[in-house]
């Protein structure tokens, strides 16, 4: 992989970036190839919005189900048809929208081929910025995970899955303290699919205008400088860090060095380049049964 991390001057890349290309680099929809910029943001809804009213006409659903007093935290689950609820593999999806954008009700792309092969899938809602800040999230997110322990504590494992800003949430599972939640998720697998990891490079970015990160907000809330300092809960669970080939050499770094660094740190990680998809069709793919990320959620699932 050709991709150098932080370079021989001990600085990260991004730091010598111009205002322009550090905004560039974390827009994903200039980085779309086979449409424009603001057609792929659309394609992207509608293709999540489809999916999601097929979700609902197809499978055994409870939608809207509360995890929390918050109007915002609420989770759609949505059922195969066979063996009774419970016990099954759940996968849980966490949307991708810079924790400003993006809804559960638009984002079940992967419930057709997933709850055709017998896994339940979990679509979480969480409070998005300026009503969200980034420690509210990822405490709804611990919060959402708890719940769905504890509602199906027979359940055949919990497979978090998220996209972009989504998949910074689930990596941050990683380093959760269940402790003080009374109950230990039956986690087996992490897919962080174009994901960002560092989080300091944001605090640059228009993103922060929403965001409003301080520094350290973002130092806190990065697992990139964390995990390395973590045990692995489990060394045993598998956490996938995939990256799509049209997405940025930012995000292309970001996923190198946090793989990297979950590999030095004792977890078992693994890395994937998804030829011909950019930062929107990676997640778009998932309404396929025969998409290489969709065979790979599977084959880890029922491995
Ligand atoms: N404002 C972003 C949108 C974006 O990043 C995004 C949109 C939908 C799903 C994931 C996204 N990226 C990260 O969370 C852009 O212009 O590309």
């Amino acid at each position: 992989m050709e991709v150098s991390g932080v370079g021989v001057s001990g600085e990260a890349p991004w730091k010598k970036m111009s205002a322009e290309e550090l905004e560039h680099q974390y827009l994903p929809r200039q980085w779309v190839v086979r449409l424009g910029a603001e057609e792929a943001l659309r394609t992207y809804s509608q293709i999540g919005i489809e999916a999601t009213r097929r979700a609902q006409a197809t499978w055994k659903s409870l939608l809207h189900v509360p995890y929390g007093d918050g109007e915002g935290e609420r989770v759609d689950i949505y059922f195969p048809n066979k063996v009774a609820e419970g016990a099954l593999p759940f996968f849980l999806f966490f949307h991708g929208g810079y924790w400003q954008s993006g809804s559960k009700d638009q984002s079940a792309f992967m419930v057709d081929p997933l709850a055709a092969q017998g896994v339940a899938v979990v679509i979480v809602g969480y409070d998005i910025a300026p009503k969200g800040t980034l420690d509210q999230m990822v405490d709804q997110v611990t919060r959402s995970i708890v719940f769905v322990q504890k509602r199906y504590p027979s359940n055949e494992g919990i497979y978090l899955c998220g996209h972009s800003a989504g998949a910074h949430l689930a990596a941050m599972m990683l380093l959760a303290d269940w402790t003080k939640h009374g109950v230990t998720p039956n986690l087996k697998g992490f897919f962080l699919v174009s994901g960002v990891f560092d989080l300091e490079p944001m605090v640059y970015t228009s993103q922060n205008v929403a965001l409003q990160l301080t520094l350290e907000d973002a130092r806190r809330n990065s697992p990139q400088l964390k995990v390395a300092q973590a045990q692995p809960a489990d060394p045993a669970c598998p956490v996938l860090v995939v990256v799509g080939q049209f997405d940025s050499p930012e995000f292309h770094r970001q996923s190198w060095e946090f793989y990297q660094t979950l590999c030095q740190g004792g977890w078992k990680a693994s890395f994937e380049k998804l030829s011909d998809v950019d930062h929107f069709e990676i997640i778009e793919t998932l309404t396929q049964k025969d998409s290489v990320l969709t065979q790979i959620f599977l084959k880890t699932i029922f491995q």
